[in-house]
């Protein structure tokens, strides 16, 4: 194995098997550190961690777990993804984590590259744009666990770390993969160890790629996955074989994404789905036994929808009354249960919608490690669990099109992407 990479979340994992799988790199996505010695037989694994909202010291041990598991497989570089939107607290977990790693590979220094052109999130002076919105004031600012109120990501890691942080601009960047690494070697050399670096356009991510190919550590949002696989000799467009499953689909939305709710509201348009109240789900008037016969009740070829979604006064409503963490815990309790209950009973397809949910219900299901299918939309593949019975897909909040819910269980039913 040669790229070793640590996901914070289960969504942004399989986003990021996703880049390297298209760009020609064999990638297995596990689910924390496999299992009974198992080594997936790829050149590429990430392993993915549920650790973005972890207290800081539970995410920096499972982060050092899987680097001691991915060195043990031989990788030469180790790639710590994080959200595209940079999604952390003052207290971490991304600076932590970058220190942890970095401390134990003697990294003396990682870029920082949470940017997707591709995708809308852009890095320029520093500054995170979602489309052409500061990332705080993109609805990433009302985010139930990680509220990104600082759009200036030197700023916001800085308040994580001791280390000294540092930035390519644009210009430099647009010099390509030469002048990269030349700004990178002067800025170790002045003792700054997490470079930031703006990223613009989709090609930057190439040239960032390509100069940082001996760099042992890297870190970034799956963007940057798309400049890697170059530098291991990988071939593009090989495609990925995929048969999919018919019967019975449902799909799950723990996600309160501008993204999300515009999802949800579309499919509620043709497609039947329930809303999930935290208070009554807290209190036990909304269980997992009655949502699972609603599910079971309806017609075989619709796709239903079992939503937490909600604006963000309402959300704000939800925590004031049950408390942030509380709310969030158990919503992704409820999701976990919900999901395992509907695979006993033989759901084919699941849709899961949010990091932290997908978290959730891979948890509960058990899934040790998936195998990558076609995209369904970009970051989000289909994934067939090994050791499943089912199919499944895991959408970033903020990921997909209006359809996406409709879209997902096509693809996962082997229909055109
Ligand atoms: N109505 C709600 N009230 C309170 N908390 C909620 C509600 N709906 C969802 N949550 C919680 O908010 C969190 C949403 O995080 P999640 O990672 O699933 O979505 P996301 O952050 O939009 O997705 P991503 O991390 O992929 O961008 C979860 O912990 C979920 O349980
Ligand atoms: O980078 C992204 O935006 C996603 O892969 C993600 O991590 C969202 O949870």
């Amino acid at each position: 194995m040669k790229l070793g990479c640590i996901a914070d979340d289960f969504t942004g994992a399989s986003d990021l098997g996703n880049m390297l799988a298209r760009a020609g790199m064999p990638t297995t996505l596990c689910i924390g550190v496999p299992p009974g010695g198992r080594v997936p037989d790829t050149d590429a694994a990430v392993l993915a961690l549920k650790t973005r909202s972890l207290p800081v010291a539970d995410a920096v041990a499972q982060s050092l777990a899987a680097l001691d598991w991915l060195r043990a497989q031989g990788c030469t570089q180790i790639y710590f993804k994080y959200c595209s939107t940079f999604d952390s607290t003052p207290k971490g977990n991304i600076g932590p984590v970058l220190d942890a790693l970095a401390d134990r590979l003697g990294a003396r220094r990682a870029v920082v590259v949470p940017a997707f052109p591709g995708t809308g999130r852009r890095v320029f002076m520093g500054h995170l744009f979602v489309n052409d919105t500061l990332l705080s004031r993109s609805g990433m600012e009302d985010h139930p666990l990680t509220p990104m109120t600082e759009p200036d990501i030197r700023f916001w890691l800085g308040l994580q770390t001791e280390a000294r942080i540092g930035h390519v601009s644009a210009e430099i960047v647009r010099g390509g993969s030469a002048a990269i690494r030349a700004a990178l070697d002067a800025a170790e050399a002045e003792g700054l160890r997490y470079l930031v670096v703006d990223t613009v356009d989709d090609r930057d991510l190439e040239a960032i790629g390509a100069a940082v190919a001996d760099d042992a550590l890297v870190s970034g949002g799956s963007g940057l996955g798309l400049g890697l696989p170059a530098n291991f000799a990988a071939k593009p467009g090989q495609g990925v074989p995929w048969q999919g499953r018919r019967g019975r689909a449902a799909a799950l939305a723990g996600s309160c994404s501008r993204m999300t709710q515009q999802q949800v509201a579309r499919h509620a348009m043709h497609a039947p789905v329930v809303r999930l109240d935290p208070v009554a789900v807290a209190d036990g008037r909304q269980t997992v036994a009655e949502v699972v016969e609603w599910v079971m009740a309806q017609r075989e070829d619709d796709v239903p929808l079992i939503s937490s979604t909600m604006p963000a006064d309402a959300l704000a409503a939800v925590q004031e009354r049950l408390g942030r963490a509380r709310s969030a815990e158990v919503l992704e309790v409820f999701f976990g249960a919900l999901a395992s209950a509907l695979v006993a009973r033989g759901i084919d397809r699941l849709v899961v919608g949010g990091g932290e949910t997908s978290g959730a219900v891979v948890s509960a299901l058990g899934i040790s490690t998936a195998r990558i299918g076609p995209q369904i939309a970009p970051g989000v593949p289909a994934l067939a669990p090994e050791d499943g019975h089912f199919v499944c897909t895991l959408k970033s909040g903020n990921f997909g099109g209006p359809d996406f819910f409709g879209d997902a269980a096509r693809v996962l039913a082997g229909g055109a992407p």
